[in-house]
């Protein structure tokens, strides 16, 4: 071939098409789909990926290629396919929906290097080239004029590597190795033939004639406590061999995880995996939502399900929410299936994730466990996708490309053939209205394991409390339940919410509260140096002595912080070992498996905090979860506050009770006649379910509607106004009768880092010719959205964040 088509790394419409560019001689054969190129663009040399080949090309001129990047391809076929899928579906550029499936180290600048791999010569034109180097620049290489197929050849046969060398950081880690270079018997006899003296070489070379596997050489000289100048003599002879190898950084190298053998399934949960491994078998593409109450053996259901894939020799894609949050759940994937598994989530460093990328891409697993990035591993046979908790907003993307994960999985289900499993205690209202309607096939759990009962529920009244006189965050009931745990040795979950729920700072005397200067929204008091903080555009400043407005002094701190909690906790029962887990308190790497381990290990009653606890912990000393102020959801303007609010109850009583002692569940409110709160306190789903349908359905909301959420942004409020005004016009006149155009109003945060906020909603049942019109939008204001800190408009098809 001669023309490759590539689409350039310039985000814009007119790039949303391929270039071609012409292949030079030494990269025919290399150029293929799916592989990064350097082009010249303009005046700018840039990077692109090749999407397609060419014989012809119907342009009079064509540039060349520049460069390669790699010799196989990082994007699979279906992935550039699926590249397009998502184009069209988020409206995002094409070069956007590319770059989102690739770990992020690989978009970063990069000084290229050829890394020699190997001890044996190359061809003796490249050898010359090293000139006995491990390394050298790539344009040495380029400067010798050698032919490129040289070197490739070396390349695949993995004795010329070609490094990346990103911003002084490295991309790949490499190590020295060495093994035996001769037979048992050959080694003894050399063994005899060694002089006297040659002591050290001698206990090498009895380290081999024992053991045969290829060890690290660091570690063998360490063992033998030798050095380099006794191994050298050595690998000359030949009796012993040298080279590097490229080592993955595992970021669970130092954990052993215990192997885990199959449960026999229950009968429930036999019922629930077998048309799973049928579709499986049948090489078929199915939608099941499987819903089963916490701790009802979903997991092991998913388990046994990826284990029938490995076994057809097929692969499989686990979606977990936020997976550092959830170490517990990494242990039972690599527990039972061990190194098969390649874990990507947002807690490992760039070069961590780029790691595990590449042990995906060179199929040395065959099993992901990872957030919602991990959708688009470039696995080409997969065999069956999970998504657990799949009701969590957390697989929805919110910024570039606007995607939601559940949807990617089923477009790849249908690419692959392959069932896609939508899990959850809790399933979102779409989710189940669809297997409602038969779109989904419904699996039930709905018994926990080991006939554990649901924890029993109460729900405590605040405004009672109060009444009663009891003027703290913990009802007299909770305190006492907590006290009963610690005298009987079990421990306690506190979950307090902290969303909606910040600590903000007020003046008693006028009533004046500290806000951010740029946006907005009330400023957050951390108690750490005594500072408030914005935490939408980082601003921050001093707590004031007295108040800006009235200069009064008693300006104070309001709202429940989890720091908050925890000292009154102190002062209420002293005795109690706390263990916070919030924001503040994991930032460091390994943390959360830090805590969760002093929790597991029992050296805590109690672990107190946020939404990263209420999912996927199982501690079988558990028996009392405690919900500070379950109403916090539900003042949020959002429809979804009620789903949410029945959500996360449902969940954090979940860590109750678990195992074999039966567990119970304290949640205090201000509205417990709330419907989401009553019928979370009796596990009702189906009913919760029927209810909010019914105002979904008289609000025109999702499912019942689609909605789409346009967000305009401009430093200047009028211009602001103006345009969402017009967009809005224009919906109006062009959508069916049918849809609803709401706007345009302010959004709930009307001015974020000094630019001002509008939207527009847009409520339909069927508009096929919807992405079409904002289109005409977008490419009506490109020019003014291309302006630096000039016009932002933002769509989102399936909007989560309605602020
Ligand atoms: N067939 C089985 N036999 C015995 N024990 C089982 C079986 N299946 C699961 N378990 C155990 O029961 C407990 C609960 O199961 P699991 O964690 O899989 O439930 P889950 O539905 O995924 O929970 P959640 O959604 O609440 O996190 C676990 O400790 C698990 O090891
Ligand atoms: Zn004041
Ligand atoms: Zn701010």
């Amino acid at each position: 071939m001669n023309y490759a088509r590539v689409i350039v790394d310039v985000p814009s419409q007119n790039t949303n098409r391929p270039f071609d560019y012409q292949i030079p001689e030494k990269f025919k054969g290399i150029v293929q789909p799916g592989i990064r190129v350097i082009i010249p663009f303009g005046p700018r040399k840039i990077m692109g990926y090749v999407v397609g080949l060419a014989e012809e090309t119907t342009l009079q001129k064509v540039k060349s290629i520049t460069d390669c990047l790699d010799v196989t391809p990082v994007l699979t076929d279906e992935l550039l396919e699926l590249g397009k899928w998502l184009s069209n579906y988020t409206l995002s550029y094409y070069i956007s929906c590319l770059q989102v499936m690739l770990p992020q180290i690989m978009k970063a600048k990069y000084r290229k290097e050829l890394w020699k791999m190997t001890d044996e010569d190359l061809d003796s034109d490249l050898e010359h080239v090293f000139q006995g180097r491990g390394v050298i620049p790539y344009e040495e290489f380029e400067n010798s004029k050698l032919s490129y197929h040289v070197l490739r050849k070396h390349i695949q046969a993995g004795e010329v590597d070609v490094h990346y060398e990103v911003k002084s950081r490295e991309t790949k880690k490499v190590t020295r190795i060495v093994e035996p270079g001769a037979e048992e018997i050959q080694l003894i006899e050399a063994l005899e033939d060694l002089p006297k003296q040659a002591n050290k070489q001698k206990q090498i070379l009895e380290y081999f004639a024992e053991n045969k596997q290829p060890v690290p050489k660091k570690q063998l000289l360490e063992t033998l406590a030798t050095t380099a100048a006794s191994l050298k003599p050595l690998v000359e002879k030949g009796l012993v061999k040298e080279y590097q190898q490229e080592v993955f950084r595992d970021p669970y190298e130092n954990r052993r995880f215990e192997r885990t053998e199959p449960f026999p399934l229950t009968e429930e949960q036999s019922a629930a995996i077998s048309p799973i491994l049928q579709t499986i078998k049948n090489e078929k593409h199915d939608v099941f939502l499987l819903h089963g109450v916490t701790g009802s053996g979903k997991t092991e259901v998913y388990l046994q399900s990826i284990q029938e894939v490995l076994d057809k020799g097929q692969e499989a894609i686990m979606l977990v929410p936020e997976i550092a949050l959830t170490p517990q759940m990494v242990e039972r994937f690599k527990g039972r299936f061990g190194s098969k598994v390649a874990v990507l989530h947002s807690a490992l460093s760039a070069g961590e994730k780029y790691d595990e990328w590449r042990k995906i891409q060179r199929k040395e697993v065959q099993v992901v466990v990872g957030a919602r990035s991990a959708i688009f591993a470039p696995f080409t046979n997969i065999g069956l996708i999970i998504i657990d908790e799949e009701h969590e907003t957390s697989y929805k993307q919110e910024d570039r490309t606007r995607y939601h994960a559940r949807d990617v999985a089923i477009e790849r289900g249908k690419n692959n053939l392959c069932p896609v499993v939508l899990g959850s205690a809790t399933p979102a209202l779409e989710s189940y209205a669809r297997a409602v309607k038969g779109n989904y096939q419904l699996l039930s759990l709905k018994k926990r394991m080991n006939e554990a009962a649901m924890p029993e529920v109460e729900l405590i009244d605040m405004r009672e409390e109060l009444h009663a006189g009891n003027r703290s965050m913990f009802s007299t009931l909770l305190k006492e339940k907590l006290e009963e745990r610690l005298a009987k040795g079990e421990q306690s979950v506190l979950f307090l919410n902290r969303r909606g729920y910040s600590t903000f700072v007020m003046c008693r005397d006028c009533g004046y509260v500290m806000e951010c200067p740029h946006c907005d929204i009330a400023l957050t008091y951390h108690r750490k140096h005594e500072r408030l903080k914005c935490h939408y555009c980082s601003y921050e400043e001093p707590v004031p002595s007295k108040c800006p407005e009235c200069e009064s002094k008693t300006i104070r701190y309001f709202g429940t912080g989890t720091q908050k909690v925890e000292e009154v906790l102190q002062q209420l029962i002293p005795e109690a070992r706390v263990l916070r887990m919030d924001v503040d308190t994991t930032r460091r790497k390994g943390a959360h498996e830090k805590i969760l381990g002093k929790f597991g290990s029992k050296e805590a009653d109690i672990l107190l905090g946020t939404q990263m606890i209420a999912k996927g912990l199982d501690f079988g000393n558990v028996t009392l979860v405690g919900v500070l102020a379950a109403d916090a959801l539900l003042n949020l303007p959002d429809f979804r506050s009620a789903e949410k609010t029945f959500q996360l109850i449902t969940q954090v009583s979940g860590r109750a009770g678990r195992h074999d002692k039966p567990g119970e569940v304290v949640v205090q409110t201000y509205t417990p006649e709330h419907y989401s709160i009553e019928l979370a306190g009796s596990y009702q789903y189906e009913q919760f379910f029927n209810e909010e349908m019914k105002l979904r359905k008289a609000f025109n909301y999702p499912p019942y509607y689609f909605l789409t959420l346009v967000t305009v942004s401009h430093p200047n409020q009028l211009k602001v106004q103006e345009v969402t005004q017009k967009i809005a016009q224009f919906m109006r006149q062009k959508l069916s009768e049918h849809s609803h155009v709401l706007g345009p109003t302010p959004s709930a945060l009307t001015r974020i880092n000094n630019r001002y906020r509008y939207q527009c909603m847009i409520k339909y049942k069927q508009e096929p010719e919807l992405r079409k019109l904002v289109q005409r939008i977008l490419h009506y204001y490109e020019e003014e959205m291309k302006q630096e800190n000039g016009l932002q408009i933002t769509v989102d098809f399936q909007p989560y964040q309605l602020m």
